[in-house]
C-alpha cells in the first residue's frame, strides 16, 4: 500500500503552499515535480503559454479535458474573469479526489466543477447538466487518442462557437499526430503551434492553439 504520487503531490501542496494563494500552490507543485518526483502537469514553461492564451480569451465558459492533480485547473481558474466558470473532466477517481483538494487549497473551488467520468460519455450531456450554451475555451490534456474524437464530438454537440479557442498539450510528446493533421488541414480551424518542452525536462513538446471558425 503506501501513498500514490498524486497523494504525495497533494501533501507537498498542503505543507508548502498557503491556503487561498493559488500562486503558492502552483509553485509548490512545480517544486515537487522538479526536486522530488516528475509528474505529468503541464508545468511552468508550457503553463506560461497556457496563462497567456487564457488571459487573451478571458473565458466565461471553459472546459478542461484531463484534470490529473488540478495543476492546470488552478492555472486556468486563477485567470478567469468575474462570472467565469471552468468544468474539468477526469476519468480517474483517485486523480479527481486529489484535484478537488488541490483546487480547494488554492481557494478556487467556487469557479471550478470537477466531473468524474469519460470525456466521451460526458460531452453530450454538458449542455443539459450544466446549462452550458457553448465553450469560449477548451484545454485538451487527457489522452492523446481522445483529442480528435472529442473535438469532433464537441463540434457535433454544438458546444463550439465561432471563435472558440482550443489549446492542446503534448502535441509532440507523447504526440497527437491525427489531431494535429485534422486541425491544421480543416477549413474550420485556424491553428498555431507554440514550441516548448515537456514539463520539467529538456525534451521537445508544445501546445497547439486552434480557433474554431464555425
Ligand atoms: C506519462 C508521460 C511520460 C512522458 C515522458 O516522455 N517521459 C520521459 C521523461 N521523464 C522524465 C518523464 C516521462 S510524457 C508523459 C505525459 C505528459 C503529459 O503532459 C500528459 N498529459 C496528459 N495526459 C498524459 O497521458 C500525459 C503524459
Ligand atoms: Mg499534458
Amino acid at each position: 500500500t503506501g501513498t500514490t504520487r498524486p497523494q504525495r503531490l497533494l501533501r507537498a501542496v498542503q505543507e508548502r503552499a498557503t491556503r487561498g494563494d493559488s500562486e503558492s500552490v502552483i509553485a509548490a507543485i512545480d517544486h515537487f515535480c522538479r526536486h522530488q518526483e516528475w509528474a505529468m502537469n503541464v508545468g511552468d514553461e508550457k503553463g506560461f503559454i497556457l496563462d497567456s492564451v487564457v488571459s487573451e480569451v478571458s473565458p466565461q465558459t471553459a472546459l478542461e479535458l484531463g484534470t490529473y492533480c488540478g495543476y492546470s485547473t488552478v492555472r486556468i481558474a486563477r485567470l478567469l474573469p468575474p462570472g467565469g466558470h471552468l468544468i474539468t473532466l477526469e476519468f480517474n477517481p483517485n486523480y479527481a479526489a486529489v484535484a478537488r483538494q488541490v483546487i480547494a487549497w488554492a481557494g478556487l473551488e467556487d469557479m471550478v466543477q470537477v466531473v468524474e467520468g469519460a470525456s466521451g460519455d460526458w460531452i453530450p450531456h454538458l449542455r443539459e447538466h450544466f446549462g452550458i450554451e457553448s465553450f469560449d475555451f477548451v484545454f485538451l490534456d487527457h489522452w492523446k487518442e481522445l483529442y480528435l474524437p472529442d473535438i469532433k464530438l464537441l463540434e457535433e454537440c454544438g458546444l463550439l462557437r465561432k471563435g472558440t479557442v482550443l489549446l492542446a498539450d503534448n502535441v509532440v510528446c507523447p504526440g497527437t499526430p491525427d489531431y494535429l493533421e485534422y486541425v491544421r488541414k480543416s477549413q474550420s480551424y485556424e491553428s498555431h503551434y507554440f514550441g516548448s518542452h515537456l514539463e520539467y525536462t529538456r525534451a521537445e513538446d508544445g501546445l497547439e492553439k486552434s480557433v474554431y471558425l464555425g
